[in-house]
């Protein structure tokens, strides 16, 4: 049967304008991504890791800058910069006319934006501790920020449409702070999507109590997470600044307990040393004595005294322990540079690293100015200059800003602060032509150092710490930083390590050979002459085939003398000098002469490189461990 509909029409309804949202278009994925941004790129996360992976946090902390402090103003900086990310968010999608800011009530919007901002920068302190790496951690989070986007968008959001899904679970996920700030602009669209379209407004405050509403329920999840968020950070920073690892939380608890445990007067006295020390050399028992002597005399006024310092690196997969520094004593007043020489691996780093508080001892302790390196690092900070091996700079700030920054963490201000600045450059070189207003990129590797020891003097520290200070300065600049140093050692203690036997020679009161972990020999360095160079160096240069011939000679002159070098026709001997007098030698190389071909010949005294040379072969070698 046909049924005739020909006539058949709509039932005539009221005309309405259609309405275009483009909000609902954008969707709360572009929202999330766009307010997310903040979190890896160049702030924040990177900015942090940035300062951990160059040591600028651990060496700002070295120059007096506390934790709180630092805290502050880095969280302070990033919530200026989310807040006015935010402002010019809001405002520019107000103006070019989006309903989902336009018809949503600004004063719901500012808490929720303003929570979210506070949650986003604890989050990023909470993650920067698990980084070391730059790359890595940026990498990581753009993988967040696009993940737990995509994520909220095509996972989340169904979970929150689908009403037989637990509400319970929902807010377990909201946890992620990617979802709940998902979750937020979920809720902000969908208000101004369903006023936009019935013609009434967008969200509310009466309407967080509606039930299907989840503004509620994330403000107070945000909430809560950025308070916890802030501990767990902080705890996390303690225990990866006092040496531990983040797999390691019960180390900050143990630290703590050790903070406040009480001070030993000696930890020479309390561990049974004798049979070590009786087997030491009598100048290094001889400091140990003094050192004990020291801690029992209340009114003693040394600037640095190490109480017996030892340092164990625990052993890893499968290795022994390694006992790098094997208790240590040392005392120095003011007005003294002290130089430390060594072999690599001989412990230096490892010592100056316990004295500056980048790591703990494992045992004994040192103080400086009497205060204890265990519990008052913070302190001796505010009075310490610290010149690292490597060169600790931010790239992109010039030289004069760094000695600003450092000179106000010592309190400099006003004439005050410009003058030792400008003082600072001059003395290493960097004041005329412009070279401390360039970014330390642009500096070569010496520039770099000489910045370098000028900061560890900046706010006339009482105590500096300098490792190998002139590594890679041309012999001018070498000279010039010599005179720097020379000058400041006047007024403070300064300890250094180095490589060169010139430098400890020029700098040095006193002088400590260290090999393996320990000190060989302690003096000033003609004591040390004196009393490991016994002999007078004996170089001379034939051809290859004159070399038994002089030989011979020099075994005439001196029966004990003892080869030390030989390469390629040029000979290097020791000569006793009880058995030789300079002017025999003299006479019988000009009559050799006569018979030989001597290219060139020298006799000279002992020199600190022999000695340096002697003690670090003579020194026992320990397999053993702790
Ligand atoms: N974090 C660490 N973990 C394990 N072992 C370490 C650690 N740091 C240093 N060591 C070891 O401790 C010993 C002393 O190292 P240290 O860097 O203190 O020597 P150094 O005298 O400063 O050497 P260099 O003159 O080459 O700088 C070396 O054998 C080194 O391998």
């Amino acid at each position: 049967m046909e049924v005739l509909l020909e006539y058949v029409k709509d039932m005539p309804k009221v005309g309405t304008s259609y309405r275009f949202d483009l909000s609902s278009l954008i969707s709360p994925l572009f929202f999330t991504w766009i307010v997310e941004l903040l979190f890896p790129v160049s702030v924040m996360l990177t900015y942090l890791v940035y300062e951990k992976q160059q040591k600028l946090k651990i060496m700002m902390k070295m120059q007096g800058l506390k934790d709180g402090p630092y805290w502050m103003i880095s969280y302070g900086y990033f919530f200026v910069l989310s807040v006015v990310y935010m402002t010019f968010f809001v405002i520019f999608g107000s103006l070019i006319g989006l309903n989902f800011f336009r018809v949503n009530n600004y004063g719901i919007q500012i808490v929720f934006f303003f929570v979210y901002i506070n949650l986003q920068i604890a989050f990023a302190f909470f993650v920067a501790s698990f980084f070391s790496s730059v790359k890595i951690a940026t990498v990581i989070g753009y993988i967040y920020v696009f993940g737990s986007g995509l994520l909220g968008a095509f996972l989340f959001r169904f979970f929150i449409e689908d009403i037989n899904f637990s509400r319970g679970w929902i807010l377990v996920m909201e946890i992620v702070p990617g979802f709940s700030l998902y979750r937020g602009l979920y809720e902000l669209g969908q208000y101004a999507f369903s006023g936009n379209a019935m013609g009434a407004t967008g969200m509310m405050w009466e309407n967080l109590k509606d039930p299907i509403n989840g503004m509620r329920d994330i403000l107070i999840v945000m909430t809560v997470e950025w308070a916890l968020m802030l501990v767990l950070a902080f705890y996390l920073d303690q225990v990866s600044s006092i040496g531990g690892s983040v797999g390691n939380p019960l180390l900050f608890f143990r630290c703590l307990q050790k903070k406040y445990a009480p001070p030993l007067q000696s930890s020479f006295v309390q561990q049974n040393h004798k049979v070590a020390v009786d087997m030491e050399k009598a100048d290094v028992a001889q400091e140990r004595h003094v050192v004990e002597q020291l801690l029992m005399d209340s009114n003693a006024n040394q600037a640095i005294i190490c109480d017996n310092l030892r340092k164990v690196y625990p052993g890893k997969d499968g290795n022994p322990d390694k006992l790098a520094v094997r208790g240590l004593s040392l005392a120095l007043p003011k007005g003294q540079c002290f130089g430390m020489l060594g072999p690599n691996g001989a412990g230096k780093t490892s010592f100056i690293s316990m004295m500056v508080g980048l790591t703990k001892p494992t045992s004994g302790t040192a103080y400086a100015h009497g205060m204890d390196i265990r519990m008052d690092m913070d302190d001796i900070y505010t009075n310490m200059g610290v010149c690292p091996q490597h060169d600790l700079l931010w790239e992109t700030l010039t030289g004069k800003e760094h000695l600003f920054f450092y000179a106000r963490l010592k309190n400099l201000k006003g004439a005050a602060l410009v003058k030792a600045v400008n003082d600072s450059l001059k003395s290493v070189t960097l004041f005329h032509g412009g070279v401390g207003d360039k970014q330390v990129g642009k500096y070569s590797g010496g520039m770099k150092r000489r910045l370098s020891v000028a900061i560890s003097l900046i706010g006339d520290p009482k105590v500096v710490y300098m490792d190998e200070p002139s590594t890679g300065l041309d012999p001018a600049s070498r000279n010039n930083l010599w005179n720097i140093v020379k000058e400041a050692k006047r007024n403070r203690a300064i300890i250094l390590t180095t490589h060169s036997m010139e430098e400890a020679e020029v700098l040095c009161d006193r002088l400590g050979i260290f090999v393996d972990g320990e000190f060989q020999c302690l003096g000033n360095p003609k004591e040390l002459k004196a009393r490991y160079g016994g002999a007078y160096i004996f170089t001379v240069t034939t051809p290859p085939e004159q070399e038994s011939e002089i030989e011979q000679l020099v075994h005439r002159l001196s029966p004990s003398a003892n080869k030390i070098y030989n390469l390629s026709g040029t000979q290097k001997f020791e000569l006793p000098k009880q058995e030789v007098r300079i002017a025999d030698v003299f006479h019988a190389v000009e009559r050799a002469k006569s018979r030989l071909s001597i290219h060139a010949w020298g006799l000279v005294d002992t020199t600190l490189e022999d000695v340096f040379i002697k003690v670090a072969k003579g020194a026992p070698v320990f397999n053993d461990v702790a």
